[in-house]
């Protein structure tokens, strides 16, 4: 259970280390464009031989190939009747006739790279970047600008691989290509190739932006202002002037976006292990001592939470979790935000996983308001449905705790439609529900269970399988999310490895959707009913203050059954847990 995500995610891994800033994204891509012989080519293999977190999309061409050109390295060669065929099928991301030959992306090419969870660099002519902006890829835009019409020429000539008509074609063309960067909205960057050094210098730069996952251009550029330095190298002006990406220069969205930066990094002063056992510390979580640390959207459980985590774990195995890695999905509210921030403070590494950058940002800043190390905690944007996004999880892990992998998986994501009804429902939605529910647990836990198998390091998956009865396919998929968890125990047996699997399963429990239900409050919208159980939305509303809901589940009820799980000693395998609330004398929840 958990977010009802609906903000798509994006992009992909963290070629930079997560240094301790923001809201981890998926790399977006990085597109060059820039005339013939400027030195494109040179920049981006020096980019991608530098770093491997670049990934080139390899385009298709008819041109011949030259000298030493590979196929299926440097392009794909083909004839023209083949690729019109392909692009007529819809196989391409953009195409163009650049120099009286037609060359394009494929969109095979940039999901190849984007599997592989590596930045896609790539290297296209200004007709393919403005379809490319239309077509609205992730991406950041940069163009390549000589320092003079003469110098190109120089540069195409030494380059020796064109004949003298194409030399002549590509020159003609390079005037008009210069012109497009003042195009409003075209690029987000403008680098110099005048001097190499420099100039590779910037587009390292603004490269790291496109692996951060940002767009756009960077702090102090807006779109369109790259103008001014490209007339000028139009212009025949020397220099490496660019509009953008400063060496060194930092992530555009890690300043605007990230409340970390800007805010003094507070740094745990002790250990988890001694945030767990410092009354003290907990103390001051506790109800009746003022608002939440946690300043968690669901104040009233959040500020029970600690405790109840204490309490969990006091006198059981908790100790040996201090340090691992705990992936919680749906951590942008309800019982996925609970989870994040209670095994964070326990003294877990925590990766949290949600649609939505905003929530994510709102939970990093509560646990460095709790005072909780930045470097214990990871948020990652990331769309479970989307299996480049997933499979990146571990290697993001990798990057920010180098040697550790996901020791811990708590599939909480889910999606519940209040148009999910298998009577009258839409297909749409049970798409949407099928989707999250089913295919995001599957795939999460694929990836978990790899990473443990890689290392050798079995440790544990946690399937939370709330469900409403009567939530229609919410419900049902919830129960295919319960039989995962049973056949994934039977496939660990069969193969012989530790893996320990257990499923949760609160009935009735605060949550939005269960008062929208017991007809207690109204859905505002198709989303707001989505499975966030102690969202903001569960506490608002007067319908909501009407009908006291205090002994239903919470949030931190949740918490509380997958930190027993988690602390059980190796020789008790808890599989099943299931939670009831108290019924009152007549029978009903109070
Ligand atoms: N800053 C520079 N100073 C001098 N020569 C350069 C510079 N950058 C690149 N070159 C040279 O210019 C030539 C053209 O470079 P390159 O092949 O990388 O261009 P390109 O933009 O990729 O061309 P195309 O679009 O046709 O593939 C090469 O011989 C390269 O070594
Ligand atoms: N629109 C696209 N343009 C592309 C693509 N791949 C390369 N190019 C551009 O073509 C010229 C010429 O390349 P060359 O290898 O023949 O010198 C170059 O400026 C590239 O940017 C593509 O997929 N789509």
């Amino acid at each position: 259970m958990g977010a009802a995500e609906s903000v798509p995610a994006t992009g992909p891994a963290v070629a930079q280390p997560p240094a301790a800033e923001g809201v981890v994204e998926l790399p977006s891509a990085l597109v060059i464009v820039g005339p013939s012989g400027v030195g494109k080519g040179t920049l981006i293999n020096r980019l991608m031989e530098a770093d491997k977190s670049y990934g080139f999309s390899c385009s298709h061409t008819t041109r011949p190939p030259r000298e030493g050109e590979v196929n299926g390295v440097h392009y794909h060669f083909t004839s023209h009747e083949a690729m019109e065929a392909e692009i007529a099928a819809g196989k391409f991301l953009e195409h163009a006739h650049v120099h009286k030959n037609i060359y394009g992306t494929s969109i095979q090419a940039v999901q190849d790279v984007a599997n592989a969870g590596r930045c896609c660099v790539l290297d296209i002519d200004v007709q393919g970047a403005r379809q490319v902006r239309k077509a609205g890829l992730r991406a950041i835009f940069v163009f390549i600008a000589p320092p003079s019409l003469e110098e190109l020429e120089h540069r195409l000539r030494g380059r020796a691989t064109d004949s003298e008509e194409q030399i002549t074609t590509r020159l003609r063309n390079a005037q008009e290509e210069v012109e497009s960067v003042k195009e409003a909205g075209l690029y987000d960057c403008v680098i110099v190739n005048n001097n190499l050094e420099d100039a590779y210098r910037q587009l390292v730069a603004v490269a790291k932006r496109a692996l951060a996952g940002e767009v756009g251009p960077s702090l102090g550029s807006p779109r369109g202002s790259p103008t001014a330095a490209a007339a000028a190298a139009a212009a025949g002006g020397a220099g490496a002037a660019s509009a953008d990406a400063e060496p060194g220069s930092g992530s555009t969205a890690g300043r605007a976006s990230s409340s970390s930066s800007g805010v003094v990094q507070q740094r745990r002063t002790s250990s988890g292990a001694a945030a767990l056992n410092s009354t003290a510390t907990f103390k001051a979580w506790l109800p009746g001592e003022g608002q939440s640390q946690l300043n968690s959207p669901h104040t009233d459980e959040a500020a029970l939470l600690p405790g109840a985590v204490a309490a969990s774990a006091a006198g059981y195995g908790w100790e040996r979790q201090h340090g691992r890695v705990a992936v919680v999905t749906g951590a942008g509210s309800g019982v996925g935000w609970e989870l994040a921030t209670s095994l964070a403070l326990a003294g877990m590494r925590v990766v949290a996983v949600s649609r939505r950058k905003a929530q994510l940002e709102k939970l990093q800043q509560a646990m460095l308001d709790a005072g909780l190390a930045q470097e214990d905690f990871l948020p990652v944007v990331a769309d479970l449905t989307k299996e480049a996004e997933v499979s990146a999880l571990p290697r993001i892990v990798a990057k920010r705790w180098p040697g550790a992998g996901i020791d811990v998986l708590i599939n909480n994501a889910a999606v519940a439609r209040t148009d999910g009804s298998l009577m009258s429902g839409s297909t749409e939605a049970w798409v949407d529900t099928v989707s999250t529910n089913v295919l995001g647990t599957a795939l999460a836990t694929r990836e978990a269970v790899q990473s443990m198998e890689e290392r050798q390091q079995w440790g544990h998956v946690i399937n939370i399988c709330c469900a409403e009865e009567g939530s229609g396919m919410h419900a049902a998929t919830k129960q295919a999310v319960c039989s995962m968890a049973q056949e994934l125990r039977l496939e660990a047996r069969a193969r012989g490895v530790p893996l320990r699997v257990s499923t949760i399963t609160p009935t009735a429990l605060n949550s939005y959707f269960f008062r929208t239900r017991a007809g207690r409050n109204k859905p505002r919208s198709r989303h707001e009913a989505a499975d966030s159980p102690s969202g903001a939305d569960a506490t608002e509303g007067a319908a909501a203050q009407e009908q006291p809901t205090g002994s239903l589940l919470h949030a931190s009820d949740v918490v509380q059954a997958c930190v027993w799980c988690l602390s059980a000693p190796d020789h008790v395998d808890v599989s099943d847990i299931t939670q009831a609330f108290k019924r009152a004398q007549g029978g009903r929840p109070q």
